[in-house]
């Protein structure tokens, strides 16, 4: 959903940014491999400590390079399919950090065996929803579904949770409680996306190969 509604609004915003940055000399690579390094750096330096309101700025700052390295390779003409798997790849690796962060934390001083354990399934399940997006395209298939819970409301939802929650360490009280409910949110919204996805690749499956059978040629592995 916010992929489709809120796209629009930050390439705006963000679109002289990206073009200041390609005068500077600076390439879409390099903004999506910093991006996803100060992602990392955010979620694996902060989180584990319950460090979660810096952690969050951190990420946040970091965070949109994956809408602006697109930009600068649309406005300079340079998209390449290179550039497509390196940011998809890279978005992995991020999701990952920050989920892991959450895990690292509950495992260790959060104390909390059961919200590591959901943390975990947010990183899982996530990282699966998009495979069913990457699996479902290279075989051909549109995969047209708005799923509910997809990378953009993930983030969203656990990032300004934590956010919120890490003002906890400067003295509000009762606010940490907001993490552990994200992620719970997350972790069902991701189930309810795999299934989205998995019906529509069944449907779409269905439809391509009924069309191929149509005109006598076989699935695809
Ligand atoms: C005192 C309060 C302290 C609180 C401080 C914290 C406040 C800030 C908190 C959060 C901000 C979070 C911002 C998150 C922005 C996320 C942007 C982003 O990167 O979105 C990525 C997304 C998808 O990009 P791609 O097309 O490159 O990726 C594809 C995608 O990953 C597919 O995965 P799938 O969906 O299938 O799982 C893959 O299949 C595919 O391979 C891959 O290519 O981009 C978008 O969706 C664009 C829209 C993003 C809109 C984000 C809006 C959020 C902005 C701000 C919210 C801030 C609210 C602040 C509230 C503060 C409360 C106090
Ligand atoms: N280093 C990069 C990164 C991205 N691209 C192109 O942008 C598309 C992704 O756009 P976002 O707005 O989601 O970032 C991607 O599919 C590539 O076509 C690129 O070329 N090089
Ligand atoms: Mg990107
Ligand atoms: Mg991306």
């Amino acid at each position: 959903m916010l992929n489709k509604y809120a796209r629009a609004f930050f390439t705006r915003v963000l679109t002289p940014f990206a073009a200041f940055l390609l005068r500077r000399g600076v390439s879409p690579d390099a903004v999506t491999l910093i991006g996803t390094a100060g992602v990392m750096a955010g979620a694996l330096v902060f989180f584990p400590r319950g460090e979660f309101f810096w952690g969050t700025i951190v990420i946040t700052v970091f965070v949109f390079s994956d809408l602006i390295d697109g930009n600068m390779a649309r406005q300079a003409g340079i998209s390449s399919r290179w550039g497509a798997f390196l940011d998809s790849t890279l978005d992995r690796v991020a999701d990952g950090a920050i989920f892991a962060g959450f895990a690292l934390w509950y495992a260790g001083t959060g104390d909390n065996n059961a919200l590591c354990a959901v943390a975990i399934f947010c990183l899982a399940s996530g990282q699966v929803v998009s495979y069913t997006k990457a699996r479902g395209e290279s075989i051909g298939l549109p995969v047209a579904v708005n799923g509910l819970v997809e990378r953009a409301e993930r983030l969203v939802i656990s990032l300004v949770a934590a956010g919120l929650a890490g003002l906890h360490g400067f003295g509000v009280p009762g606010i940490e409680i907001l993490l552990p409910i994200a992620l719970w949110i997350v972790a069902v919204g991701s189930l309810v996306t795999l299934g989205q996805r998995v019906v529509t690749v069944r449907r779409e499956s269905a439809e391509a190969d009924a069309a191929a059978g149509s005109r006598g040629s076989g699935a695809t592995s």
